[in-house]
């Protein structure tokens, strides 16, 4: 394993150790925050919503108020006998399904901005941005609140720089040189205050609206150099792009994105709090 990565991410990210869980509980509550939480779940993927609910209403932001906003196109499949916690609600909201599920995902950042722009951001003081094929298995609290909140990967964190995954095509509008980058971020959890994920999304959404996506013909940026290219990992390489240029204000260490596929061997992980759950893509994806 190579030294710098592991090193540096250890001195800034937010790791078991580095805080008081129970400090930092405290010094929350006076705040009555209320956290707005997204989680889409289009076609086959509504099967992870309650696993992933049931989990977050365990170990996520407890003791806070929590809004999720369901994002779905079948409404009828949300789990509908769930209790929430108190000062915890769900709302649901219908998006369309989009064809490939490289633009149900992609897509998300324009639905989250449009999102916040019309409710969302009356609604809550902080929002986070999860994907729904995850599960919580200890705490993720207060300690992960943050002004511009962003993840390290799971499965990069050791590389040089020159090995991150980052969209290295100068055609596209994610595009990052060799020598440029921090940490390779996963898209699965991002959040922040309100005007900061706005201003993230609404980036990355003018970023992404470039391609030839199915409303191409209205294309509102036809000078972009980016036009028919589609970033290697879609918008987590547009949001590596953007955190790149405004630098997240709180790291989380790969203890808030783990991936259950790396298994729990790794020595400098004392603690999985949320992690992706193995999934056979060719089973829930709509396309390959
Ligand atoms: C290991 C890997 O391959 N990682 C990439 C893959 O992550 P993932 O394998 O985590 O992507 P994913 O299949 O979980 O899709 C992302 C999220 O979009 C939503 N969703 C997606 C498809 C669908 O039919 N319905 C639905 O609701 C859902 O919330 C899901 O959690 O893709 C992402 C999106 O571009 C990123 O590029 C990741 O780096
Ligand atoms: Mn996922």
């Amino acid at each position: 394993m190579g030294q710098d990565p592991p090193v540096r991410m250890s001195d800034l990210a937010v790791w078991e150790g580095t805080f008081d869980p129970q400090v930092i509980d405290e010094a929350f509550k006076s705040y009555n925050l209320t956290i707005a939480t997204t989680v889409f779940a289009v076609g086959k993927y509504t099967r992870f919503l309650r696993d992933f609910l049931l989990s977050a209403e365990k170990h996520f932001m407890v003791g806070m108020n929590v809004q999720y906003y369901v994002f779905t196109d079948l409404p009828g499949d949300v789990p509908g006998s769930m209790t929430l916690g108190v000062g915890r609600r769900l709302k649901i909201v219908k998006v369309p399904k989009f064809g490939r599920w490289q633009e149900i995902s992609l897509r998300r950042m324009e639905l989250i901005q449009t999102a916040i722009e019309e409710y969302i951001h009356q609604e809550a003081h902080y929002i986070f941005c999860l994907d729904v094929d995850m599960r919580f298995h200890g705490r993720v609290g207060p300690e992960a609140v943050g002004k511009l909140v962003a993840a390290i990967h799971p499965w990069f964190y050791w590389y040089p720089r020159n090995q991150f995954p980052y969209e290295r095509r100068n055609v596209s509008t994610a595009y990052i040189p060799l020598d440029q980058g921090d940490f390779y971020y996963q898209a699965n959890v991002f959040g922040g205050a309100m005007e900061d994920i706005h201003r993230l999304t609404k980036t990355c959404r003018e970023h992404l609206e470039c391609l030839p996506l199915s409303r191409a013909s209205v294309c509102p940026c036809p000078v972009d150099k980016s036009v028919g290219v589609e970033a290697l990992w879609q918008e987590e390489s547009h949001l590596n792009w953007y955190l790149l240029r405004n630098k997240p204000t709180k790291l989380l260490s790969p203890e808030y994105v783990w991936d259950d596929l790396r298994g729990s061997g790794a020595k400098e992980i004392q603690l999985v709090r949320f992690s992706s759950v193995i999934k056979d893509n060719a089973e829930v994806r709509e396309n390959i």
